[in-house]
């Protein structure tokens, strides 16, 4: 099978979210690249919890079998998370059916989340080597239906401030340009791992350098080491560390410059314009780049993914393609 889902990005591409049946109930999900738990919204949190959500009521699936030895947590990396209690049941992305995909119903749901009110829950696209689920660790909807796709791999189509796609199991050549370059993915941490070579800013001259970095559709900015930052940073009038925000700030009016980053052996641009995330007051915006302090490697976001056409390759030797869109 193969299949084609719709992504919709919530303010500022803050996140993307998708429509997933879950037991033939609707619920807009995060597909996040960054973790490996299929995590819905349910009937088994209080009620308050649940205003203004889609929520999964297994008691209504007419397909859905409770693991009930099983449970799970997760803590994500900027300090929101989730818990609860694990069902199979089926799940549709598109036109792509697991039959029998764990579901993990939260019975608690962060704050950071209850305030997101579109999102609905998230499906993991990591390696479920990763996946929180005890003391049975259960595998992502990527990973239970690989075997049944034309082809192992999954293609993300994220675009600023419009709709895109998720594609599984096939690769659309109308939705990118020039060809894909692709870099050696290395799972022992169970994420999209892989090094980038190097960098530019602007117009200036490729800096060759080599940076552990993830592809994480879950995570908004793109995170890069310190001194990548600052050369970025220190080409904007203007710009500041601003420790009350916890990050970089740029005057909202700047002309800022493209970011290069260099994967794969090829040259991969963030147009300047991206990196104007967000307005903080009449006359700051939130840089989208930021430091990469604290999180162990760089994390290429969506400020980075919507510039991209991007291939999460999971066949036997794993690699992440990247195509100018
Ligand atoms: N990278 C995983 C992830 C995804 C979404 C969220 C989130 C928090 C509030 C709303 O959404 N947190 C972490």
């Amino acid at each position: 099978q193969q299949g084609e889902v719709s992504n919709t990005p919530e303010a500022h591409d803050q996140s993307y979210l998708c429509p997933v049946t879950v037991g033939g109930q609707t619920l807009n999900l995060d597909f996040d690249t960054g973790s490996a738990d299929l995590w819905v919204y349910s009937t088994l949190m209080p009620t308050s919890e649940q205003r203004g959500h889609s929520v999964y009521n297994p008691d209504s699936s007419s397909s859905s079998n409770a693991q009930s030895d099983n449970s799970w947590t997760i803590q994500y990396s900027d300090g929101s998370g989730a818990s609860g209690t694990v069902y199979a049941d089926k799940v549709v992305v598109g036109s792509v059916t697991a039959t029998s995909q764990a579901v993990e119903a939260a019975t608690s749901v962060s704050s950071a989340f209850i305030k997101e009110t579109h999102n609905d829950g998230l499906l993991g696209l990591a390696f479920s080597s990763i996946n929180t689920v005890q003391p049975t660790q259960q595998t992502t909807f990527f990973d239970t239906v690989k075997s049944t796709l034309a082809k192992p791999l999954f293609t993300a189509h994220l675009k600023k401030g419009a709709p895109g796609s998720y594609d599984f199991g096939y690769i659309d050549t109308s939705k990118y340009t020039g060809s894909i370059t692709y870099a050696h993915v290395d799972t022992s941490n169970g994420l999209w791992e892989f090094t980038a070579s190097g960098y530019a800013v602007g117009s200036g001259s490729t800096v060759a350098t080599p940076y552990d970095s993830i592809a994480d559709t879950g995570t908004s900015l793109l995170y890069l080491p310190t001194e990548i930052v600052a050369a970025y940073y220190g080409e904007v009038n203007g710009a500041m560390y601003d420790s009350s925000q916890g990050g970089y700030t740029v005057p909202c009016d700047s002309n800022l410059p493209d970011f290069v980053a260099i994967i794969g052996g090829s040259r991969h641009t963030v147009p300047g314009s991206y990196i104007n995330y967000a307005p903080i007051s009449e006359t700051s915006c939130f840089g989208g780049i930021q430091a990469n302090d604290g999180i162990g490697h760089s994390v290429f976001g969506d400020v980075f993914l919507k510039s991209q056409f991007v291939v999460f390759d999971g066949s036997n030797s794993p690699r992440v393609g990247f195509a100018k869109q």
